[in-house]
């Protein structure tokens, strides 16, 4: 079995700026996180929030310590929220096992020991330090709570549907969804915000091999772009916007950690306001 695990240094805007095309995917561009018989995690230093990908295939993953973090185990002193972007697959945590279909989220709270992927799921993984230790839970689409935002005229009619939310169930820092577009429309996350004292990450899924999303990053008048492909994530520091437009259909999962798990505190950025 391999797990991966790639640190990614916080960027400063300045420095953002001044990146070519390159430079700022390496930065803020997760590619590859989703292959058969692998754990590929992303240890960022944005709120040393962890993203990564687990695919068991026909074998079955275990992710336990992880070297970055100098604990015995991987959740000693973090939260995770599990989201199957793949077919049925089961995660054993703590000697229980929870099956889960595609699109339903498993947290495990603080202090669950070795967790094992298997069956046929393809698994997102977000974690960030926590302090208090909550129950394990599986989150089933039918009990996340469903939020329907823009209209089909400014082509941003979209379905949220919240997970790891205080108005679903309790967590440290975390917090997590995702948002699906309606037919017709191609934009996320428009108008577009920002919230400095959260990060936040996006996995794009759900999407044909040969389309892309165009992911828009940056201070709010000093815009960059990102061109996206399927299960692809990219991070959104602090002092950036976070949206996006797709050629064809898609998904996405947020995930946020930070100082507040209000998912309404928000900036917002009105597109006339964007350069
Ligand atoms: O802070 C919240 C996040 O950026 C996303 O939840 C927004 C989003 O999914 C959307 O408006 O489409
Ligand atoms: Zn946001």
């Amino acid at each position: 079995m391999t797990l991966n695990v790639e640190t990614r240094h916080a960027v400063h805007q300045d420095h953002c700026k001044k990146m070519g095309t390159d430079e700022l995917r390496n930065h803020f561009l997760f590619q590859k996180m989703f292959v058969t018989g692998e754990i590929n995690l992303v240890y960022t230093h944005y709120d040393r929030f962890v993203v990564g990908g687990a695919v068991p295939g026909n074998g079955t993953l275990v992710l336990d310590k992880v070297e970055e973090t100098r604990t015995e185990t991987f959740l000693e002193r973090r939260e995770m929220g599990i989201v199957n972007i793949g077919q049925t697959g089961t995660v054993e945590a703590d000697g229980e096992t929870y099956t889960l279909e595609q699109g339903d989220v498993l947290y495990l709270g603080m202090g669950t020991g070795a967790i094992t992927f298997a069956g046929e799921g393809r698994f997102y993984i977000t974690s960030c330090p926590a302090h208090q230790a909550y129950p394990n839970r599986l989150v089933t689409i039918a009990e996340s709570k469903e939020v329907v935002l823009g209209e089909a005229d400014t082509s941003n009619k979209r379905r949220i549907n919240q997970f790891i939310h205080p108005l679903v169930m309790p967590s440290c820092q975390l917090v997590l969804g995702y948002t699906a577009l309606l037919e017709g429309s191609v934009w996320n996350t428009m108008p577009a915000h920002v919230h400095d004292r959260r990060m936040e990450a996006y996995l794009y899924w759900g999407m044909d091999e040969e389309s892309r999303v165009l992911h828009l990053m940056g201070e709010p008048e000093e815009t960059r772009h990102l061109f996206i492909s399927n299960e692809e994530g990219a991070i959104s520091p602090p002092w950036s916007i976070h949206s996006g437009a797709g050629i064809g259909k898609y998904t996405f999962i947020w995930a946020m950690a930070g100082d507040n798990v209000d998912y309404t505190d928000m900036d917002f950025i009105q597109p006339s306001e964007l350069k």
